[in-house]
């Protein structure tokens, strides 16, 4: 009599619960029978938390569509063994997580469809916890089109849902959620800075951030538990709720440093705004061009060529930016082109970054004097928090200076000196521009891990208020309870007792595949 729980080969049909079978079990992985058992109670057991639709094998095309060198084809579930055996016409699974050459033919028709490297990996130990199979096959369509329809002939396998792979991943706790959504950036990411970001919060040192906070509140929160239990005992340490407050106020400064700093890793993700400005003709659409590499907006030598807003998403010095081109600022115009100042006014007001552009040969004309003693010298004025708008002056068409017009003065504040038309200075604006979105976005190689949704600012947020309530609380049970809320926002932050709506949303972002 085997007392202890055996892991059924993924091969072995899946049983009703508590019902006596009579299966000739297998070891996992040889495939040599050890034991004839005569009856075996089989019941089937849950893993974690609940997978919608686990148990069913799921498969899916991995890697990108379209004609490709190589193309890679997933399976996950129990019945991935059987499938790879069926593909392969073998009774032996190739060794595991090794890479094995194959011929797979159509379980059908008997038909070859490819030469190709299968990969083995049986659970846990594998990207879901679940039996995996990797399918790396030639990439063309036919090839690609006849694995996946052998793989649905297959009994007990179906075609994956969106981001299904990456959630029975979480559901077996290979992941936690913030890195799920670190893995979802990961995906999408298109600059280099956001691709640092998402790699930092898959390693998960969010995650991992979260759970010394809420490992501090669960010791806080067993010492007031304790003395509310045991207070008037003598065999309780002196002083221990008060050393519980002492972290727990360490905590709370901690909490509201990363809070301030929670809109960077959201710009970072979504994109910061930098909105180009300044008088008629200064050169703002030209220098928008320029930095997205194409022509988004017209360039004409006439004044108030520029009547609405246009946006483009950039790429800047590795950050990714959306970078917009307005009207030149004036009074006294026609209606048209007075609603584009509005807008223009507007938008300045949503921008992280003001580029602020003025013509170098032509800062003696009232429109600059205007510009530089409204615009650049508001902003100038904030106070140098982080919330606050950050500025770059420029001073374009440098090329006219030796020429025309004396240049900028020793009152002019600090600014750049460029020209659109031969290139001179735009390196430096690039380096100045890293420096300031840096600043903007955090530099996501060093300081801490970033905030980067919503939804971690708002648990944050929770867990501080809860905070407040501690500190206000006088009765021991009110202190208690307010602990408990602040621990339960930082365990939802990383997915513990998380929702079946954050998971759906966090998921939908995902392609099939993932
Ligand atoms: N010499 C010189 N001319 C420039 C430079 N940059 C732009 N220009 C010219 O200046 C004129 C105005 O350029 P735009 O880019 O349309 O200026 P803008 O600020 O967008 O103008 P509005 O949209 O009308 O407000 C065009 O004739 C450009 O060719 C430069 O660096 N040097
Ligand atoms: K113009
Ligand atoms: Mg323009």
């Amino acid at each position: 009599i085997v007392h202890s729980p055996i892991r059924l080969h993924p091969c072995f049909p899946l049983v009703p619960a508590s019902e006596p079978q009579f299966p000739h079990l297998r070891t996992p992985d040889s495939g040599d029978a050890v034991w004839n058992v005569r009856w075996a109670l089989c019941t089937r057991r849950s893993s974690g938390a609940p997978v919608p639709g686990s148990g069913a094998t799921i498969f899916a095309l991995s890697s990108g569509q379209g004609r490709c060198g190589v193309a890679v084809i997933r399976t996950s579930g129990p019945a991935s063994g059987h499938a790879l055996r069926i593909l392969t016409a073998s009774g032996d699974l190739p060794p595991a997580r090794h890479a094995s050459l194959r011929l797979l033919s159509d379980p059908r028709s008997g038909e070859p469809l490819d030469r190709a490297l299968v990969l083995w990996f049986p659970g846990p130990k594998s990207f879901t916890g679940e039996d995996c199979v990797e399918f790396h096959v030639h990439g063309g369509p036919a090839v690609v089109s006849g694995v996946l329809q052998a793989l649905g002939n297959v009994p007990g396998l179906r075609p994956a849902e969106a981001g299904e792979f990456t959630r029975r991943a979480f559901a077996h706790g290979k992941l936690n959620l913030t890195e799920v959504e670190g893995l979802a950036d990961l995906i999408h990411a298109e600059t280099e800075a956001q691709r640092r970001q998402a790699l930092r919060q898959l390693d998960g040192e969010l995650g991992h951030l979260c759970r010394g906070w809420a490992e501090t509140l669960t010791k806080a929160l067993a010492h007031v538990e304790a003395y509310i239990d045991f207070g008037e005992d003598d065999n309780l340490e002196e002083g221990v709720l008060e050393q519980a407050d002492i972290e727990v106020r360490a905590l709370e400064v901690a909490l509201g440093a990363h809070l301030r700093d929670a809109r960077r890793g959201q710009r970072l993700r979504s994109g910061a705004h930098v909105v180009v400005t300044g008088p008629p003709n200064a050169g703002k659409s030209s220098l928008v061009n320029l930095l997205s590499r194409k022509p988004v907006s017209i360039v004409s030598p006439e004044p108030g060529t520029t009547r609405d807003v246009l946006e483009t998403p950039v790429d800047l010095a590795g950050f990714p930016v959306l970078l917009s081109d307005t009207a030149g600022l004036r009074e006294g115009v026609g209606p048209v082109e007075q609603e584009g100042v509005r807008r223009a006014r507007e938008r300045l007001e949503q921008a992280d970054l003001i580029l602020a552009m003025l013509d170098a040969s032509d800062l003696a004309s009232p429109s600059s004097c205007n510009f530089l003693a409204t615009v650049v010298a508001s902003v100038g004025a904030q106070s140098p928090s982080s919330s606050s708008q950050r500025l770059l002056l420029v001073l374009n068409k440098s090329d006219l200076l030796s020429t025309e017009g004396p240049g900028p003065g020793p009152d002019m504040p600090p600014h750049l000196l460029l020209s659109c038309v031969t290139g001179e200075g735009l390196d430096g604006l690039l380096e100045a521009l890293r420096k300031e979105l840096a600043a903007v976005c955090g530099d996501p190689s060093t300081g801490p891990p970033l905030l980067t949704r919503a939804r971690h600012q708002h648990h944050l947020q929770g867990c501080l208020d809860a905070l407040g309530h501690y500190k206000q609380s006088k009765d021991l049970a009110l202190v208690a309870e307010a602990l408990r809320v602040a621990r339960g926002h930082l365990t939802r932050l990383t997915g513990g007792g998380g929702t079946e709506e954050i998971l759906d949303i966090i998921f939908r972002d995902f392609c099939v595949g993932k």
